[in-house]
């Protein structure tokens, strides 16, 4: 499963936005390191189910609104200078190493210091913190690389010497495969006698690994206590950024369990529908003027950026029969798999088991009802039969 990461300076408010993004009890306090051990959990990317191309829903999604699972990852507070073991330092780090994505939640409210502490809000500027976990997790990974540099140095005396080789077998624990590091000794001009490299070159090719395996999303959150200028200001940084209320989403998830509003994850909108008292309906209003100035609370919208728009994942739904969009069972569209774009159907058939990958035959399109070639992309909200020796 795709696995994103919450993290940020302790207050930023990543557990609120754990809590409501996956419904899950995490302690939730208004002091630094609430979140003591990584928190794993499943939350959701939203999409259009593609049973609305046709007339019955498929019993698999909220009306056409499908949620595709993902990990999330809610990794204990993180102060500057955690790449030298500050705080939680290392034990952070590494957490954040599993991850395919990172959500940087900052206070864009300005009220929480660098070092995580509650301030009068206003007064800190969220700005500062913009480049805070992509530094941290660049100086750590430059530090790993320096750690280990005279081991490749002591390599590269070998006749079959190879320095992607070398190299990724350095970084695959931070998620680098031997692509990602040839992509970025390719991208960078870098000596080829690893003796020759300096720590500008091992900064340089630190900082290139992390934004291949590690991209990150700016999470603008408290935008319910920002002023505009703050979020008009991280927004012009370089990240994509998308201002949100994690404990509005929180607020409004608990009142749709509870029945007391419509609303789905995601919706830029929600509808009340039960009794609710004026201090409620005070705290819902305030929330759907956030919504209405953002197009929602922002914390789907968070998810869906990182899935969609930064890892560009595209949803495919494999069936076994490509006319009623059914499994071996009668279940209609029943699994969604998130797949980098330009997957192919056998990428497809091994994402669902690896003996259906490797049985692969061929596959049909369930739309078009036509067989589609082994090199087609897979595009998003594919309804795809595979048809393998092991089905
Ligand atoms: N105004 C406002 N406050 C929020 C929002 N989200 C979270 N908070 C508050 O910010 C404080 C810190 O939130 P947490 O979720 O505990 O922060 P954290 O980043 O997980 O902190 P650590 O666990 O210490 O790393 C709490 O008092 C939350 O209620 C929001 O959208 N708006």
């Amino acid at each position: 499963m795709l696995s994103v990461a919450l993290a940020g300076k302790p207050n930023a408010g990543k557990s609120t936005f754990y809590k409501a993004a996956t419904l899950a009890d995490v302690d939730v306090g208004n002091y630094p390191f609430t979140t003591i051990d990584p928190n794993r959990g499943v939350s959701y990317a939203r999409t259009r189910c593609p049973c609305l191309d046709r007339e019955e829903r498929c019993g698999n999604c909220e009306d056409g609104v499908r949620y595709v699972g993902v990990e999330l990852l809610d990794v204990a507070g993180l102060v500057p200078g955690a790449h030298e073991g500050r705080g939680l330092g290392n034990q952070f780090l590494d957490a954040l190493t599993n991850a395919d994505v990172i959500l940087a939640v900052v206070d864009a409210s300005g009220g929480t210091n660098e070092e995580g502490e509650p301030v009068e809000v206003g007064t800190y500027d969220p700005v500062e913190e913009a480049d805070f976990v992509e530094e941290e997790l660049e100086q750590w990974l430059a530090g790993i690389i320096e750690k280990n540099w005279e081991s490749v140095v002591r390599k590269s005396r070998s006749p079959d010497f190879d320095i992607d080789e070398a190299l990724s077998e350095m970084l695959t624990g931070f998620g680098a495969t031997e692509y990602d590091v040839a992509a970025s000794l390719r991208a960078l001009e870098y000596p080829e006698d690893p003796q020759q490299w300096t720590d500008e070159h091992r900064e340089a090719l630190a900082s290139d690994v992390r934004e291949r395996t590690k991209p990150i999303v700016l999470v603008a959150n408290k935008a319910d206590a920002a002023p505009p200028e703050n979020l008009e200001r991280l927004r012009e940084t370089d990240k994509p950024v998308v201002a949100a209320t994690a404990d509005g989403e929180l607020a409004l998830r608990k009142a749709a369990e509870a029945g007391v509003v419509d609303y789905l994850p995601g919706d830029d909108d929600f509808d009340i529908v039960g009794d609710v008292s004026d201090a409620q309906a005070t705290g819902l209003e305030k929330i759907r003027e956030v919504s209405e100035a953002n197009g929602g609370t922002g914390v789907q919208e968070a998810l869906n950026t990182a899935v969609y728009d930064v890892l560009d994942m595209v949803t495919a739904y494999p069936v076994q029969n490509e006319t009623k969009w059914t499994d071996g069972t009668g279940e209609m569209l029943p699994d969604a798999f998130l797949l980098e774009r330009g997957s192919t159907p056998k990428d497809l058939a091994y994402a669902v088991h690896s003996d259906i990958g490797e049985g692969y035959l061929h596959a049909v399109d369930a739309r078009s009802a036509r067989r589609i070639g082994e090199d087609y992309e897979l595009e998003e909200g594919d309804v795809i039969k595979i048809v393998s020796t092991a089905n």
